[in-house]
């Protein structure tokens, strides 16, 4: 039985982060450094040995394009790729758009702090990350968690917040110990999980500055 190796990255930085944008489900792409980060992402994973099976993205660009270079870095390209909308980032609402420091002049830095990484506080219109885990989840132990007790050697990329969702679940983690959990774009996170689904061991691999 091979081994059951679950990877999750962060896509790489894109237009909005880099204007410090409220991003959510809009749809911008990575720029020259997110580029950089997510081939850099695929150098290490290279250089680990890893190979892959299956590949699971959002229905966003820069997940997605994080998924091909990613894959183009380690030679992989034709992996088996499935794309969905239950990766998507958080939902965020009437905040998306938005500067954040603008945001937090307006509402106050409190505010914002527990709407960007409270459990159960959502943003105006938008998703709470126990909305993101509630729209993640199902789509997790369906689609992907099924390829990795196979055995299938499984890459994700997604977003910042519906990765935070995923890693509460993986690594069972409380409100208050998901609220201090920060994900680096293309920083790859790699998982090795036993066959009851828990997980074994985790390393972060970040990227080489
Ligand atoms: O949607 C966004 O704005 C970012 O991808 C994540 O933003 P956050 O760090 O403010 O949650």
């Amino acid at each position: 039985m091979s081994e059951r190796i679950l990877v999750l990255v962060r896509h790489g930085q894109s237009e909005w982060n880099l204007k410090n944008l409220f991003t959510g489900w809009r749809d911008p792409d990575l720029t020259e450094q997110g580029v950089a980060e997510a081939k850099r992402a695929g150098a290490r994973l290279k250089a680990e040995g890893l190979t892959f099976d299956v590949a699971f993205t959002s229905a966003l660009t820069r997940a997605q394009k994080t998924l091909d270079l990613v894959l183009g870095e380690m030679g992989q390209q034709g992996v088996k790729t499935f794309r969905n909308q239950a990766l998507n980032e958080r939902d965020y609402g009437d905040l998306s758009g938005l500067n954040k420091d603008d945001a937090r002049a307006k509402w106050g830095e409190e505010q914002v702090h527990l709407w960007r990484r409270s459990y159960d506080v959502p943003p105006p219109g938008g998703e709470s990350l126990r909305d993101t885990v509630a729209r993640t989840l199902p789509y997790y132990v369906q689609e992907i968690l099924p390829a990795v007790l196979r055995g299938q050697h499984t890459i994700v990329t997604a977003h910042g917040n519906s990765l935070r969702a995923l890693i509460m679940v993986l690594e069972k983690l409380s409100p208050e110990g998901i609220m201090k959990r920060e994900l680096a774009t293309g920083a790859p996170i790699v998982y090795r999980l036993a066959a009851d689904s828990t997980v074994e061991s985790k390393r972060d691999l970040v990227a080489a500055a």
